[in-house]
């Protein structure tokens, strides 16, 4: 088991790491509850749902709400169901709201639990490798269909319970997702990691190895988020990769693309935007090998039109005055924020396209 404490501006929490803890609730959680909303997917739900209800004691009011497994979830229609739920289940300023499942979950019930009554406790039981990294730094939101997050805050949960058990049962694709922000976080802060990370094969890591990285990248985040919570500075960098694939998702629909395979596309963008402005070279030929090998989806690239991604880009939220901005590494480890000309984003965006068409044909 790991426990890691982060500070926010509000309180201080622990995210406790270890397998099997959907069933000891009661052993963990600091506070006690008349009423609990426990809110999941309709993936999520039938495989442990109850198994988190029976966790708490029988004095305890548990009640729950299962909204449809995807993306297209994080919106408005179910954020107004899900409050309609607490108050049809007459939560109070003592009640608590559970995230259960993926960022998707973690991110829409957190919004739900940061507006209810101005704020009522919330506690993320991430269940997604993804969601290592939406579980800590409070951003909760839900998309709009301009752009992903537009609607959101910064709302610390109590506690973050991270029963790695639930990974067991995690699709393949959903493990090549959560990677695209493990090797984010590797990208941001350290090169021999990167060097191990990048010559795994997804499909055969250990239950060790999962549970190592996603408490590697928690790491990262927290000394990230402890600095700067409401990202005015260095929490920027958190971005990396994030300029092109919100702009994909977005594009394609949500759900059609993976967040963590958008971002790993992304990231490979961030780099050559990196080695052509700085001239430095980074570990983007083993990156991409990384990327074919474990099947990341590059050719979706190839099925939106570039110069509305463009447009889309528009609405990342570092754009200022009009300007667009993007994490870029002036090696790894060193990351940084630039505004790129919209005449140089096409040149490079095409230039990119190009490029992916390439290896995409070749493999
Ligand atoms: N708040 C933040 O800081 C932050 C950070 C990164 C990503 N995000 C958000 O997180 C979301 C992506 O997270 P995600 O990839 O976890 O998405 P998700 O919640 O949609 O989960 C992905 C899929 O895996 C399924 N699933 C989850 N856990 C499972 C398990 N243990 N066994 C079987 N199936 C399981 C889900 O039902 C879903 O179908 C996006 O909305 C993204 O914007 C937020
Ligand atoms: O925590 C952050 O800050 C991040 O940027 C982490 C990202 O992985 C995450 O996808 C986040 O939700 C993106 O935030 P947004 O502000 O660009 O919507
Ligand atoms: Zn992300």
């Amino acid at each position: 088991m790991s426990t890691l404490m982060i500070s926010s501006s509000t309180h201080s929490y622990q995210v406790v790491i270890k397998k099997g803890l959907r069933t000891q609730l009661k052993d963990h959680l600091d506070k006690k509850y008349a009423k609990v909303l426990v809110i999941t997917d309709s993936k999520v739900g039938p495989l442990y749902l109850d198994e988190v209800i029976n966790a708490f004691p029988e004095d305890v009011e548990v009640s729950h709400s299962i909204v449809s497994a995807g993306e297209a979830s994080k919106s408005m229609e179910q954020y107004s169901n899900l409050l309609n739920a607490c108050i049809t289940n007459q939560l109070d300023r003592n009640s608590l709201i559970i995230g259960l499942g993926g960022g998707m979950v973690g991110d829409l019930s957190g919004f739900v639990a940061s507006t209810y009554l101005r704020g009522v406790d919330f506690l993320q039981m991430p269940t997604s490798i993804l969601a290592h990294d939406s579980s800590v730094g409070g951003k909760v939101a839900i998309n709009h269909k301009q752009g992903k997050n537009l609607i959101g805050c910064f709302y610390s949960p109590i506690q973050v319970i991270y029963d790695t058990e639930t990974l067991q049962t995690l699709p393949v694709e959903e493990i090549r997702s959560g990677y695209g922000e493990v090797v984010k976080h590797a990208l941001l802060s350290d090169m021999s990691w990167c060097e191990q990370l990048l010559v795994e094969d997804l499909s055969a890591l250990s239950y060790q190895q999962l549970e190592d990285h996603l408490t590697l990248g928690i790491q990262v985040k927290a000394e990230v988020v402890e600095q700067d919570e409401k990202e005015h500075g260095v929490r920027r960098h958190l971005n990396l990769g994030h300029t092109l694939a919100h702009a994909m998702e977005a594009e394609l629909g949500y759900g059609e693309i993976t967040h963590g395979e958008a971002v790993a596309i992304g990231i490979w963008f961030a780099m050559k935007i990196s080695e052509d402005s700085f001239k430095v070279s980074l570990p983007t030929k083993s990156y991409v090998q990384w990327l074919i090998k474990n099947e990341y989806p590059i050719d979706t690239l190839l099925k939106v039109n570039p110069e509305k991604l463009v447009n889309r880009m528009r609405w990342d939220k570092k754009t200022i005055d009009n300007n667009i901005h993007f994490v870029l590494l002036e090696a790894v480890g060193s990351p940084t924020v630039e505004k790129i000309s919209e005449t140089k984003l096409h040149q490079y965006l095409n230039d990119f396209v190009e490029e992916v068409s390439q290896i995409d044909k070749r493999n």
